[in-house]
């Protein structure tokens, strides 16, 4: 290379740092030796004569204290070749007293004939503005009710969370640090119920690059926690395409309590705490449907309590209401999980049995009768009486289109109970049963 050439890379070289506007340094390890360029000292308000005599011990009493010690465990990796270049971001006093932020970069370029190491070279940037920045983001990140982050995915399927908020504690349980570096902690707290949907998701908003919301649940230390989150994809390029959410997550749980409050509410009858009539309309058009393609079949109960004019005239209503409630509880007894229970009206019961024919419906609800028939009630004046009901069953046939057609047999089934006397369950169209048509499934 000629001598032109050379100085001419040179000042190359120097117009490119000071382009940069990179304060460079260069340390002798083994001598303490320092050099370093105006912009070194001028980052830090002093010009280079001010800090003269420059070496090793400029640094020493510049840098944060805790700092230093970072700064110098990353310079032995470095030297022991665990490490390709030196880093680390460091704070420097500045002249008028503040911290500087600075991102300290190097690397060894020559080791003594012991093998030493000896010149080291680097370069400072102010990165303080930065700095600022990240400490407004999590201010206002404070104020949030959730946690605010960023979310990417690349094209092999690799994510990675670039920033998360504090929030991220309270919500997952772990680090913002350790979710910065390992992503899958947060999706490994996802309820196994949602996961799938979560990840399908987020896919979705991937591939067609439209806004990202999901509700789902997170376990934490035993405990359910309802999350909502939404964000907004956008594609960038990071050496290679990847997609980047900007978005945030709140706690839904209390929302999600009462929802499941309300949904309670609306199928519930407030007195008996068994179903209402809509909600059991509404399953037994389901299960018609059931029928209709899979042949599952079931049975329908239509119950009425016998001469309950006559005991709530007798007991008063509110006795009355006592024995609806009584009459709930033994069928809540003696039903299993699968079966649905229900208050259509008054002192009217509707009973739905999946799995379950005539004859083993009638078996169930004969022992209920006899149960209820045989429970005694004492009124305020220790008058004791005893209730009972008719009931009519019918089973779901070949021919039934509509729910109401089933319904009209177990009216008329149970039509013919009360006129047989009442007390007693009766099944449309009557058939024969054996004693013992217990249910098998
Ligand atoms: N205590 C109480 N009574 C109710 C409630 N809803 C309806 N009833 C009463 O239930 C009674 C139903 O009477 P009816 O339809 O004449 O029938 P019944 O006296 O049971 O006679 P049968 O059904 O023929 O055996 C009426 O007196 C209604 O006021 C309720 O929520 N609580």
């Amino acid at each position: 290379m000629s001598q032109v050439n050379a100085s001419e890379q040179l000042n190359r070289l120097k117009a490119i740092i000071e382009g940069t506007r990179a304060g460079t340094w260069e340390w002798n390890a083994h001598t303490g030796e320092q050099r370093i360029n105006e912009r070194w000292a001028e980052m830090l308000g002093y010009s280079s004569r001010e800090l003269e005599p420059i070496s090793i011990a400029i640094w020493h009493r510049l840098c944060h204290p805790d700092d230093l010690a970072r700064s110098n465990e990353a310079f032995q990796r470095h030297f022991d070749g665990e490490t390709p270049y030196y880093e680390c971001i460091v704070r420097l006093r500045h002249k008028e007293g503040h911290w500087v932020w600075i991102h300290d970069r190097g690397r060894l370029m020559s080791r003594t004939a012991e093998g030493d190491p000896e010149w080291v070279v680097g370069t400072h940037i102010d990165i303080s503005q930065q700095h600022i920045n990240a400490q407004l983001l999590n201010k206002l990140a404070e104020t949030i009710p959730g946690v605010i982050y960023i979310f990417r995915m690349y094209a092999d399927g690799r994510v990675e969370f670039p920033y998360v908020s504090e929030g991220v504690r309270e919500f997952y349980g772990r680090e913002p640090d350790a979710i910065l570096q390992d992503a899958s902690l947060v999706f490994e707290l996802v309820h196994p119920e949602d996961a799938q949907r979560l990840q399908q998701s987020i896919l979705e908003s991937y591939r067609a690059l439209g806004q990202w919301t999901c509700e789902y649940r997170v376990v934490l230390n035993g405990r359910e926690i309802w999350l909502e989150g939404i964000a907004t994809p956008e594609r960038e390029w990071l050496d290679q395409e990847v997609v980047t959410w900007y978005g945030m997550v709140v706690d839904i749980s209390h929302r999600k309590a009462l929802e499941a409050r309300l949904l309670e509410l609306s199928v519930t009858d407030e007195l008996t705490g068994l179903y209402n009539r809509r909600f059991l309309l509404q399953r037994l058009a389901e299960l018609l449907d059931d029928y209709r393609r899979h042949e599952v079949v079931f049975s329908l109960v239509q119950v009425d309590l016998d001469w309950f004019k006559s005991i709530n005239d007798t007991y008063g209503h509110l006795m009355g209401d006592e024995v609806l409630k009584a009459f709930a509880a033994t069928l809540k007894n003696r039903l299993r999980k699968g079966d649905i229970a229900g208050r259509s009206g008054g002192e009217e019961f509707l009973i739905l049995l999946p799995h379950t024919d005539t004859c083993e419906a009638l078996e169930l609800i004969d022992d209920i009768r006899a149960v209820f028939a045989g429970t005694e009630f004492f009124n305020d004046e220790l008058q004791t009486f005893k209730a009972s009901f008719s009931a009519g069953i019918t089973q779901v046939q070949a021919e039934d289109e509509r729910f109401d057609q089933l319904l009209s047999r177990a009216d008329k089934a149970l039509y013919k109970a009360k006129d047989a006397g009442r007390n007693r369950v009766h099944i449309e169209p009557d058939r024969h049963c054996s004693k013992g048509g217990k249910r098998t499934r």
